[in-house]
């Protein structure tokens, strides 16, 4: 099959490549030159693992370009549209320029038969309106709409292995006709049994934007449920663990600490409700103005625990935050929890030297104020207080007493509630947690 990507970010980069990979033609398109030349050189322009090997092996195939020119989008079969669905500012809807913008400047190079797919999030009717669009350039060509579930860090595994596939169609002929193109984009998928939802596009738009509200949920009640445990001396992990082994619940998204963050949950939950109002339906989500309000107590939790390791006061002291991006395996730094607390520190008069393994040049371009080190030995030289905002690997690693050695004042908040507290409190740490004694 002949595919274009449009919008080559964290979701439409990896689409592209992983479509390359099954086997299928590809022209990755997007408007910003930089991006394009460097995935045009096989460069992944962000950091997910996996992303530079299959990127390398798909343009060795041929199958996999890159282009800013739209107009080379004609002849191909079906089109992706993976563009950005950020917040509005000052509002909490989804802005809808730029699926609107890559809408439109497709729409006149569609041949006949030609399927355009929504990838981006998008409030529930959009696809509809786009279908208008799309309708009036080329009778002959349809929409139809394919929420993504990937997770960042995980993006290639979860685009080749997906756990199920939406389909949102339109009615009649023009509905089997898109399910037999998306069939064979996803044959491989599909032969491996994996689960499919064929539905009507309101439906596919809601089941992506109830999937995120209802994980930013889940992540907000134990998060409260933390709060309680902060007042009585119960430990939520233990809370976490007991509930989890109840196959109802599960343990997965259970992990209390900091909070989500990131491209997708905060502005999916907001522009969720905000089409809810609009849709007259504003009773139905109240509750997601709690998950999210929950979620933003956390970090200004985090900064009120670090005053308190610090006696009462962050004026002049050397704090060492480990952790930018949003989650680990990620360089994503948008809405990003750790850095959220790392400006307020510095805000709050803290000297703040933050390290991340892969997050600082965007850090850099959000928080130019803010100090950078190379490590996070560097960062933690002489510090008073350590905070440990992103659970990378190699700080859930990391040895309390080496790293005593470097601090000035032995004090570490585990903002992810992921370390050992006796091993650490063993090596003469004052230890603090969100939610655990
Ligand atoms: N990042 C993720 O893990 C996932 C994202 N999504 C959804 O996918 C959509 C894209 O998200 P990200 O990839 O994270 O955003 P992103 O900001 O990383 O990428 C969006 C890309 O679209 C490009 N673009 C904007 N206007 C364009 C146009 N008119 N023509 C061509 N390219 C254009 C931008 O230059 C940018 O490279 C959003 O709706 C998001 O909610 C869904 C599932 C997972
Ligand atoms: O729509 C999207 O873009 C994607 O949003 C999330 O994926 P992602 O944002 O990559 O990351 P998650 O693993 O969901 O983590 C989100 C945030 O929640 C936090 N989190 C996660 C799990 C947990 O138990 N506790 C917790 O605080 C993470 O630290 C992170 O800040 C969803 O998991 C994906 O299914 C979805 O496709």
């Amino acid at each position: 099959m002949r595919i274009t990507v449009i919008g080559c970010g964290y979701l439409g980069a990896v689409h592209a490549a992983c479509m390359a990979e099954l086997g299928h033609e590809v022209l990755g398109i997007d408007v910003d030159q930089a991006k394009i030349e460097a995935l045009s050189a096989g460069r992944a322009p962000f950091y997910e693992p996996g992303l530079p090997e299959l990127l390398a092996s798909a343009s060795a195939t041929g199958r996999l370009r890159f282009t800013t020119d739209i107009s080379e989008a004609a002849g191909y079969d079906a089109h992706f549209v993976a563009v950005g669905t950020p917040q509005k500012k000052g509002e909490n809807a989804a802005d809808l320029t730029y699926v609107d913008a890559a809408v439109t400047s497709l729409a006149p190079h569609l041949q006949p038969g030609a399927v355009v797919i929504g990838k981006s999030t998008v409030p529930v009717g959009t696809a509809r309106r786009l279908a208008g669009i799309v309708a009036a350039a080329q009778p002959d060509a349809t929409l139809a709409w394919n929420p993504e579930f990937l997770r960042e860090g995980f993006a290639v595994e979860d685009t080749l292995r997906p756990d199920r596939l939406v389909y949102g169609l339109p009615e009649g002929g023009a509905g089997d006709r898109a399910k037999s193109v998306l069939d064979e984009i996803y044959a491989v998928a599909l032969a491996n049994e994996t689960p499919l939802v064929v539905a009507g596009y309101e439906t596919a738009e809601l089941v992506k934007v109830s999937a995120n509200a209802f994980l930013a949920t889940k992540i907000s009640f134990i998060n409260a449920i933390a709060e309680v445990a902060d007042v009585t001396g119960a430990d939520v992990t233990a809370i976490a663990d007991a509930i989890g082994y109840d196959a109802r619940i599960g343990r997965r998204f259970l992990n209390a600490g900091l909070g989500f963050g990131g491209g997708c949950l905060p502005k999916d939950i907001r522009a969720f409700q905000a089409r809810a109002g609009e849709l007259g339906a504003d009773q139905a989500l109240t509750f997601l103005r709690e998950v999210d309000a929950i979620n933003m107590r956390r970090r200004s939790r985090a900064v009120d625990l670090t005053r308190e390791l610090l006696d009462g006061s962050l004026l002049g002291k050397k704090v060492a935050v480990l952790g930018l991006a949003f989650k680990p395996e990620s360089d994503d730094v948008r809405d990003s929890p750790s850095l959220d607390v790392a400006s307020q520190l510095r805000a709050q008069g803290a000297r703040v030297i933050a390290y991340d393994p892969q997050a600082v040049p965007n850090a850099k371009r959000l928080h130019p104020e803010l100090d950078f080190a190379d490590s996070a030995e560097e960062a933690a030289s002489a510090a008073d207080a350590v905070v440990l905002l992103t659970e990378w690997k190699q700080f859930r690693n990391l040895d309390p007493a080496a790293f005593g050695a470097i601090v000035g004042n032995k004090n570490i908040l585990d903002g992810r509630n992921c370390l050992d507290p006796e091993q650490w409190r063993a090596a003469g740490w004052r230890y603090r947690a969100l939610g655990r004694p």
